[in-house]
């Protein structure tokens, strides 16, 4: 209802290989939902520690053959889920051709997502610059829906004093970057408390990589 009023945003290129495509998942938000409740069902939501013992705000958990995981020992990747020790839930076939699609869209041909790491934001929650730097397929890209509540998403260069974008991500927008800006740092700023009726006072965040090359 309120998308009629919206300002009217344009795709918009972020650096070489990194596109923002605004409301490009509008019209499947509802359906990533509903399947999203039946994945968190199966494996829940948690916050997971830093190597150096500290928590993430977010709290996040995965499906897919590969889900990512953090703890003192380091940040990895886990064909199970090390709460329960059963296989991540499978990533939904219409999730991994969407993500598949807006990497296309992007000019990444055949990206075949093997994890996709599902994030969920409260209030004051936040992600601080990193690099997604885990995988070792970095010749595929990363693509990132949001769902709910509006952020402030940063991304900036190669290096983490390089100077930042600030966009606003709304719900159903969509960011693919690989390529030259594959290992571009990026994050997210503080939650601001807010109700989306899709997600009421939280924001979800998926993002699809390829962990190992073949
Ligand atoms: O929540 C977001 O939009 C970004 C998430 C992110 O950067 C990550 O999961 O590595
Ligand atoms: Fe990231």
């Amino acid at each position: 209802m309120d998308d009629l009023f919206a300002p009217i945003r344009a795709n918009e290129t972020l650096g070489l290989g990194a596109v923002f495509y605004p409301g490009a998942a509008l019209h499947y938000q509802q359906t990533l939902m509903t399947q999203l409740r039946t994945i968190v069902a199966e494996a829940p939501l948690r916050r997971l520690m830093t190597p150096g013992g500290r928590f993430f705000s977010v709290e996040m958990t995965n499906c897919g053959t590969l889900g990512w995981h953090s703890d003192q020992a380091g940040y990895r990747y886990e064909p199970r889920d090390p709460l329960s020790g059963h296989p991540w839930p499978a990533m939904p076939d219409n999730w991994a051709r969407f993500a598949r699609d807006m990497a296309a869209r992007a000019g990444f041909g055949s990206f075949d997502p093997q994890a996709c790491l599902i994030n969920c934001y409260a209030p004051g929650a936040r992600m601080g610059l990193h690099q997604d730097r885990d995988e070792t397929a970095l010749d595929s890209p990363v693509v990132s829906v949001s769902l709910g509540l509006e952020a402030r998403f940063l991304f900036g260069g190669a290096n983490r004093t390089d100077p930042t974008r600030r966009v606003t991500v709304l719900s159903g927008d969509v960011i693919v970057w690989g390529g030259k800006s594959r290992l571009a740092y990026h994050g997210i700023a503080p939650l601001r408390p807010g109700y989306h009726e899709l997600t009421g006072e939280r924001r979800w965040n998926l993002t699809f990589r390829r962990v190992r090359a073949g």
